[in-house]
């Protein structure tokens, strides 16, 4: 039995993963972090990480990057490997992500569905045919009216997956609003369209002359997601310290 700390556990991503936890019977949440202690859960609820002092083999994470910090120093602290799915860190978090690996295990994924990390893989392929074709590559992202990071975590891992084949020759462009001049064919566009309740749309748009290649990945709820992250903390618990990836857990 697989014993997790749910932070952010009254949040989207964080009920939905509380549904599914109560029908495994191999994994159980035995406590969560959130601002509010508002929701009836079946575990316990602290709205402060320090004040948390129940054992766990791991902590699942999908709460703010505000929260990143404290979640750090605590699965530091307490030796909990930490699977961490939220999206919008800073590069200074970036940085402590990896130091903190050194002394934890850290699983981070900006998407933890089966689509998104085979579809990774394969843009790896695809970007070493067409950029020495002079292909252009634009990313378009999708998402809920209620998501505060733009662009999405994923863009930016669809975009570095790219990037690496390539050998780090493309320069990401967020916004054209601002200059006139022609588009450049080292840059690689990522744009971001928030509305209603998408709740994940990526679309790997490759444009030659006279032909258009397109990988679209979309998410028709959270449980995709929630599915991941799960499998993932089953395979993160009591591993030693280091940075892992959903690339190790789908193998
Ligand atoms: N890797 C992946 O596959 C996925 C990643 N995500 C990412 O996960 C994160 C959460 O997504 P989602 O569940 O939709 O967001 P929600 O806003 O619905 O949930 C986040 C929860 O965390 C709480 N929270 C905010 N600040 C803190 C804090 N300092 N300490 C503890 N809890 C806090 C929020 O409280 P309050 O509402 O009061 O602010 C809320 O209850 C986002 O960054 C999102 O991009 C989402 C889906 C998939
Ligand atoms: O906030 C969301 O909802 C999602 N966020 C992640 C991201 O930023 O990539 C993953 C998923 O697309 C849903």
């Amino acid at each position: 039995m697989v014993r997790i700390i749910m932070h952010g556990c009254n949040g989207k991503m964080g009920q939905v993963i509380t549904g599914l936890v109560a029908d495994d019977p191999n994994a159980q949440i035995v406590a969560g972090i959130d601002i509010a202690d508002n929701r009836d859960n079946g575990y316990p609820v602290f709205t402060d990480i320090k004040k948390c002092d129940v054992a766990a083999d791991v902590i699942v994470d999908f709460a703010a990057a505000v929260a990143v910090d404290a979640l750090l120093d605590y699965s530091v602290e307490k030796q909990i490997p930490v699977v961490l799915c939220t999206t919008g860190l800073s590069d200074e978090q970036l940085a402590k992500v990896k130091e903190c690996s050194a002394k934890v295990a850290i699983l981070k994924s900006a998407n933890m569905s089966l689509g998104i990390n085979t579809l990774m893989k394969l843009l790896k392929d695809a970007a070493n045919v067409f950029a020495p074709a002079g292909y252009d590559i634009e990313i378009v992202e999708k998402h809920h009216n209620q998501k505060v990071d733009a662009p999405s975590g994923t863009a930016i891992a669809l975009a570095d997956s790219i990037n690496e084949a390539r050998g780090g020759e493309y320069e990401y462009v967020y916004d054209r609003s601002q200059v006139r001049k022609k588009r450049d064919k080292k840059e690689l566009g990522i744009s971001a369209v928030r509305g209603g309740t998408i709740v994940g749309e990526h679309e790997v748009i490759f444009a030659g002359i006279d032909e258009v290649i397109e990988f679209k990945h979309t998410a028709y709820s959270k449980s995709v997601f929630a599915k991941g992250a799960v499998e993932a903390a089953k395979f993160l618990a009591g591993k030693p310290a280091g940075m892992y990836d959903m690339a190790d857990v789908i193998g």
